[in-house]
Order: structure tokens, then sequence, then C-alpha cells
């Protein structure tokens, strides 16, 4: 089959990291040369009103665009790629977020030489804080991951790593903002026990995980060096981390993200059966 030059991307599966990329990709760039396929008619029809994208069939998007986004789940991967397969052309770069599903497997779908990047986007995409770690298939070199990050780089960061890493960033970045949305929730609860209201709880909670956040980022200290700095000899946080300790709450959180990384691993060998 001969390469076609197209222009444009087509979002395939328009659930919540689906949303979350065209809704910052849309607020940055506007809605030109983008579309998305979505299984569920009604699903689609909200997508369109929403962002202004058309909404169309896989033969039609991929007929058009450039960049075929893969945003189903790891699951449903497989019979997408058999209804996608004979419309896709080495002209095509197919870039893939389902977890776990290794590059290998979505180019044995496909016709030989297409061209497939791996990446492991975060939902903050949705605010223009995303994490996206992206990885070359067989067929893609580094214009077209250069190309991959100039899309992804609208909605956060970007990083690059071996394919062998991306069961651990999926674990990490992929879930992680999980992860912290239930400290948060559990924090809430916290307030709440202690007789506050829960909207001031709440208030309290997110501006500090802000607040924390950003100097993890932008004060060039190590987490332990931050935490030592708010732990006053013989007061309130010390008497907090000796119950964190107590109840293994560092184990609980790394062996935690040890099976988010094991059911990555496992949804990407379902899809060799
Ligand atoms: N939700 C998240 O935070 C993240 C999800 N991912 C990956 O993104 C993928 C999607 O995850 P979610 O958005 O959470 O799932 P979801 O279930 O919200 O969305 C999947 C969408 O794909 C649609 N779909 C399924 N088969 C289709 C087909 N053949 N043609 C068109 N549309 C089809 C479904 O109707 C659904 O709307 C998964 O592979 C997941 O591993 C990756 C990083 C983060
Ligand atoms: O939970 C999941 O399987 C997806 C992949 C990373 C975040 N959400």
């Amino acid at each position: 089959m001969s390469a076609t030059r197209r222009e444009g991307l087509a979002i395939i599966g328009g659930g919540k990291i689906g949303e979350a990329l065209l809704s910052g990709l849309v607020r940055r760039s506007g809605s030109d040369g983008i579309v998305v396929c979505e299984r569920s008619p009604e699903r689609a029809a909200e997508l369109t009103e929403r962002y202004g994208v058309p909404a169309l069939g896989l033969t039609e998007a991929a007929a058009r665009s450039r960049v075929l986004l893969l945003a189903v789940k790891p699951q449903d991967i497989g019979t997408l790629l058999g209804l996608l397969g004979g419309a896709v052309d080495p002209g095509h770069l197919v870039v893939s977020v389902a977890a776990g599903v290794p590059t290998s497997t979505i180019e044995a779908a496909l016709p030989e030489g297409v061209p497939v990047v791996r990446v492991m986007p975060n939902t903050p995409a949705l605010v223009d804080e995303g994490m996206c770690v992206l990885s070359a298939g067989a067929h893609a070199d580094e214009a077209h991951l250069d190309e991959a990050e100039a899309l992804l780089a609208a909605v956060g960061r970007v990083r690059r790593v071996p394919e062998s890493q991306q069961d651990a960033v999926t674990a990490l970045s992929g879930s992680g903002p999980a992860y912290f949305f239930y400290l948060v929730e559990a924090m809430i609860d916290a307030g709440i026990l202690l007789g506050l209201p829960r909207t001031l709880a709440a208030d309290l909670i997110v501006q500090t995980a802000l607040g924390s956040a950003v100097m993890l980022r932008d004060s060039g200290e190590h987490p332990v060096q931050l935490r030592e700095a708010v732990t006053s000899p013989g007061g309130t946080t010390i008497a907090a981390i000796r119950e964190l300790e107590r109840h293994g709450v560092r184990a609980a959180l790394i062996a935690a993200i040890e099976a988010a990384h094991d059911r990555s691993v496992e949804l990407g060998r379902m899809q060799d059966r």
C-alpha cells in the first residue's frame, strides 16, 4: 500500500482520557483538523457539541487524518485494530495510549511499516498540566516522536523513555492522579472528623496540595528536605508522621504502585491471546 500524506488528528475513543486530550488540544489550537471516532453515538454527539469537532466513522477519519490516536480500553484495542487495519498505511502515525499494550501488538495488527508511538498520558491534561511519556515502536523514528511530542506538549510536559519502562510509567504518572485524589479525599475526611465544614476542609487541603506540588517542582529540594522543614521538634507533624509509619502507609503506596505495574503487564499479555 502506498504511503499517503494527510493532515490532522483523529481521536479514536472519546472517553475520559480521549476527552482530556481533546479538550486541551482544542483549547490550545482550536478544533480545526481534529475529528473524533466514538462507538457510542450519544457520547460522540456530546463531544461534538462541547468541542466543535466532527464525529466520523473509522474509515473516513483514517482517510483524512495523519495521526490516529487510539484511546480505547486495552480490552477493546484488538477489536478496534481489526476494524481499522485496512484503512491504515505507513503515511499514518498511530499513537496509542492503551495501558500495557506493546507497540509490537499494534504493529502486528496493522499493515507492514506503519509507525506506532506508545504514550502514557494522564488526566491533568484537562488543565494543561498533563504528563505524557512517549516510546517509539519498531517503525517510528525521531521525526515521528517529534511529531507526537509536538502534539502532546500542548497539554503538559512530555518525556521519552524506552518502551520497557512504560508499565512502570503507567503505574506512576498514568494512574498517579488517582492516588493523589484518594489521599486528598482521606485528608478531607480527617478535617470532617475534627469538626470542620466540608467546604473549608476541601479548600485547605486542595490549596495545601497545590502549594506542595509547586514547591516539589520549583524548589530544587528533595521531598525529605521539604518534609523536614515542616516537622518541628516535639511538634504536630512528627506526631502525624509516626502514625503514617505505624500504619505502613509508605509500604502500602509502594505495594499499590507495584500492583498497578503488574496489572499493566497483564493487560498487555491479554492482547496476545
Ligand atoms: N483514564 C485515564 O486516566 C487514562 C487512560 N489511559 C488509557 O486510555 C484508554 C481509554 O481509557 P479511558 O478513557 O479511561 O476509558 P473510557 O472507557 O472512558 O473510554 C473509552 C472510549 O472508547 C470508546 N470505544 C471503544 N471501542 C471503540 C471503537 N471501536 N471505536 C470508537 N470508540 C470506541 C468507548 O465507547 C469509550 O467512550 C485505555 O486504554 C487506558 O488504558 C491512559 C492513561 C490515563
Ligand atoms: O486505570 C487504568 O487502567 C488507566 C491507565 C492509567 C490510568 N488509567
